[in-house]
């Protein structure tokens, strides 16, 4: 007989949260719930409400209204004026600045959790240790952190988050300072530590690969909201509204309109797909990159001008302008070779790759 399945715990979530300075909301109608051992990446633009919803998880700030809870416990709750500070909530913290403690040695700042719960000295030193191991700094404990790389800087935050085995760990732009080539070796580092420590995690990043490569649900937050909340594939696959695609820049979003047998770009006028295609209140169209295909001008459903090209792992991603004046829009794709700006090209639309967006709805 199987056995029953039981509900997966939440070990953070938040529930109808709101976060106002004075007359402003910056946060509304915030709402998750993550299981045990997931992480949970809270991507958006610049000024969205990101790193207020990871100061609220932290008990940084104080809700306005809803609640918190980590684990079992309730840690704000604005109606009961119910509040935990930072240090009763049983969290690691790697903030972008690495917050180290310039005086202390490495030793010294990994052991400092340890030292606040009193910890024992012998335990203290043998769990620093292991901590410090982790992320690869095992002879590392009697430097200074003004004697290490920014990269060794920041795994020594990580091991002081994790040396008392946090219920929690929250991550502010952790690899914000770090340079392009470092960033992608500690986000590898990041989720094998989070892996085979288990840890449930927050991580707040503008950076779509961190988000996408590391989490297993992805919060895209748009003017203090949670535009959409889902894992990483079913965000590609099926964003829920035209912003979070533009904003994933999964292709172009084109407004579009029915013409009788057809679903036609309002921008450039071509003809993208039968009617039934989509439904009636249908007003946007994304595009997907790899729906797009240069093909003879003879097979060609539209016709554009190159407007630039630029290298990419997979291939040149070309921008192609279609339509011209007030009637011009662009699509991207990607090309094996690379086009010249202003050579006119031939482009067919896979129309089993479109998704289509009513005015308030993901079709
Ligand atoms: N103490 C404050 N008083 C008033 N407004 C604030 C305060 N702190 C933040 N804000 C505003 O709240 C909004 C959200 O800020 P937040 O730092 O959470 O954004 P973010 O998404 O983390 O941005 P970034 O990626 O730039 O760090 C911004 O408009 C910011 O100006």
């Amino acid at each position: 007989m199987n056995a029953p399945t039981r509900p997966l715990r939440a070990a953070v979530s938040a529930a109808e949260l709101e976060l106002s300075y004075g007359a402003t909301t910056i946060l509304r109608g915030i709402d998750f719930s993550l299981p045990k051992g997931q992480t949970l990446a809270l991507l958006g633009p610049s000024g969205c409400g990101k790193t207020t919803l990871l100061r609220l998880v932290a008990g940084l700030l104080a809700p306005s209204k809803g609640r918190i809870s980590i684990g079992e416990q309730i840690v704000a709750d604005a109606a009961k004026a119910a509040f935990l500070p930072p240090e009763r909530r049983g969290l690691g913290m790697v903030f972008q600045d690495y917050a180290l403690w310039p005086h202390l040695t490495v030793g010294g700042n990994v052991s400092f959790p340890l030292e606040m719960r009193g910890v024992n000295k012998a335990d203290r030193e043998g769990r620093t240790l292991r901590a410090l191991e982790r992320v690869g700094l095992g002879g590392y404990g009697q430097r200074r952190p003004s004697e290490l790389s920014g990269g060794q800087q920041q795994r020594v935050a990580i091991a002081r988050a994790i040396v008392a085995e946090p219920a929690l760990i929250l991550f502010d732009e952790p690899l914000s300072n770090l340079d392009r080539e470092l960033r992608e070796t500690m986000v590898g580092e990041i989720g094998n530590l989070i892996s085979s420590l288990g840890l449930t995690a927050i991580y707040v990043t503008h950076d779509h690969s961190e988000a996408l490569s590391l989490a297993d649900q992805v919060a895209i937050m748009r003017g203090g909201l949670i535009e959409q909340l889902a894992p990483p594939d079913v965000l590609i696959d099926r964003p829920a509204t035209p912003e979070v695609a533009d904003f994933l820049r999964l292709g172009c979003v084109a407004a579009v309109e029915r013409h009788g047998e057809t679903w036609r770009l309002v921008r450039g006028g071509a003809a993208i797909a039968a009617a039934d295609a989509a439904a009636p209140d249908t007003t946007h169209a994304l595009l997907p990159i790899a729906a797009i295909e240069l093909v003879e001008t003879s097979e060609a459903v539209l016709s554009g001008i190159v407007l630039r090209s630029q290298f990419r792992g997979d291939g040149h991603l070309a921008t192609v302008q279609i339509g011209s004046g007030e009637d011009r829009g662009e699509l991207q794709l990607i090309s094996r070779t690379k086009l010249r700006a202003g050579e006119p090209v031939g482009l067919r639309i896979d129309p089993q790759h479109i998704r289509w967006f009513s005015s308030n709805a993901y079709k």
